[in-house]
């Protein structure tokens, strides 16, 4: 079995609330393969627990699931198990167990439940308030489907709702935690791994990244029999009844369409009908809108691709699927992939160096409320700029500005004027500290530049420290 990683704050979290001995109703939910089952089967390791994983089936075969996850945990070593007749009466069990001792009940998957049997929230919700809340119960429910477990579960409208102790959106995990599952390879490595997995613990595990990312690439994603070469497809196919439509407007947006104009030309479909799929690719975290910090969602409003993963592979694998197809991968991929990653990782430099930011907040010389992405007309020279980081104060008019650059050459002063101006056209503060992040370092000029206070320099090694 893999080792497990990160996500110390949520395990934290999670047992202090198991050692309070009272009932907690813990929703997890997040992303399909973030690691949310890992996550809870390594807080259970060491706790009694019936773990029951619903299936996207009937009622009548979830119950006798659920039925075999109770008998298992009652008696381990029984060959056959008698089942229950109704849910009312596993349930029950469940009570009578939870009156005994603290026990962990995971209902894994919960929107397949809800579906086949409607009347578990409700049932769930009745067994919480009369018998339950005075019991040792500590039930977790977790689904990946997060518009289900958003409005369903969380949502006014779910019989769940107030019943719930706390919820726990897992997010893939960020560049440094990333980095922990190679900690013997370059910092560049670990961004680039960073950049093809969106941080996610499968992806990284399914890359396989041994020596080289190469190599990894071109035996783990570029390559047809591949996990990863499949998942987009897969994932698209157990998540949505029409694929083709979603992997059009993928494909749209990873070859640079972000305006909802744009992506409807492209996929072809009305603005209304697109803007529907949009909304079903941002529940699955997919796609997410982005408006320039400081303004509010309008017409600057853009769609990019959130999640990494699909980011490269809508943006190198079509484009080179008959050298794929015909194992010419390894001679093209010079020329026809590794010299585009400057340019692929530009975007994902950026939000690495917003979440260095972020972790080093208590340094920062501001108190920071948001971090994020400017973008508007320069009017005097009539041309669009965009700042790549800009840092907005919790109160007075000191911003931070900053520009990432992930190119092998040093960075200058002209770096440093050109951000500058760009604070101008900004234009909401009166005072800006800049910071400039670069991979391929700074010349002399700007180096001295720091030494007089005008800018922060970070490297690719200072963010990964
Ligand atoms: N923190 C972690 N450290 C190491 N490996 C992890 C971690 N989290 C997840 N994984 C790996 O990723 C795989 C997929 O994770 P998991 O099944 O928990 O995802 P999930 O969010 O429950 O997915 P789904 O919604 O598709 O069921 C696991 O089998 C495990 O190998």
């Amino acid at each position: 079995m893999s080792r497990f990683y990160c996500r110390d704050e949520e395990l934290r979290k999670l047992n202090k609330r198991y050692e309070n001995g009272k009932f907690e109703c813990v929703v997890i939910y997040g992303r399909r393969r973030v690691g949310k089952t890992a996550l809870i089967n390594e807080f259970c390791k060491d706790k009694p627990t019936i773990f029951f994983s619903a299936l996207n089936t009937t009622g009548k075969e979830n119950l006798e699931a659920l039925s075999k996850a109770i008998m298992s945990f009652e008696r381990p070593n029984a060959e056959s198990s008698p089942e229950f007749t109704t849910y009312d009466a596993a349930l029950d069990e469940l009570t009578a167990l939870s009156k005994e001792q603290r026990i962990v009940f995971v209902i894994d998957e919960y929107p397949y439940l809800a579906k086949a049997k409607t009347a578990i929230s409700a049932m769930l919700q009745h067994i919480i308030d009369h018998k339950w809340t005075d019991s040792q119960m500590y039930l977790i429910l977790c689904g990946s489907s997060m518009s289900f477990m958003e409005s369903q579960v969380l949502g006014k409208e779910s019989p769940l709702y107030g019943r719930r102790t706390a919820q726990f959106k897992i997010m893939p995990l960020d560049y440094k935690e990333t980095a922990v599952f190679h900690p013997n390879l370059s910092e560049e490595d670990n961004a680039l791994i960073y950049g093809i997995t969106g941080g996610v613990p499968h992806y990284i595990n399914k890359l396989d990244v041994r020596d080289s990312v190469d190599e990894a690439l071109m035996e783990n994603l570029f390559d047809r029999s591949s996990y990863l070469y499949e998942e987009p497809a897969n994932l698209l196919k157990q998540e949505l009844r029409e694929p083709a439509i979603y992997n059009a407007i993928i494909k749209a947006i990873a070859e640079g369409a972000s305006r909802l104009n744009d992506i409807t030309t492209k996929v072809g479909e009305e603005n209304s009908v697109v803007a529907k799929y949009l909304k079903t690719l941002i529940d699955l975290g997919i796609v997410k809108k982005e408006t320039p910090i400081t303004e509010k969602p309008g017409k600057k409003t853009i769609y990019l691709l959130a999640d990494n993963f699909f980011r490269f592979w809508y943006r190198f694998v079509p484009v080179n699927a008959s050298a794929i197809d015909s194992g010419r991968i390894a001679k093209t991929y010079p020329h026809a992939v590794k010299q585009y990653f400057p340019d692929y990782m530009g975007l994902i430099f950026e939000k690495m160096c917003q979440d260095y930011l972020l972790y080093y907040a208590d340094a920062l010389p501001i108190e920071l409320s948001e971090i994020g992405q400017w973008w508007g007309t320069d009017p005097q020279k009539k041309k669009q700029i965009q700042i790549d980081i800009v840092g907005t104060p919790v109160e007075g008019n000191d911003y931070i500005i900053g520009s990432c650059k992930y190119r092998n050459e040093k960075i200058g002063l002209d770096e440093l004027e050109l951000i500058r101006e760009y604070a101008a056209v900004f234009g909401k503060g009166t005072n800006y500290h800049y910071y400039i992040f670069s991979k391929g370092g700074f010349t002399d000029g700007l180096l001295q530049a720091q030494e007089r206070g005008e800018v922060q320099l970070l490297t690719l090694a200072d963010i990964f420290e």
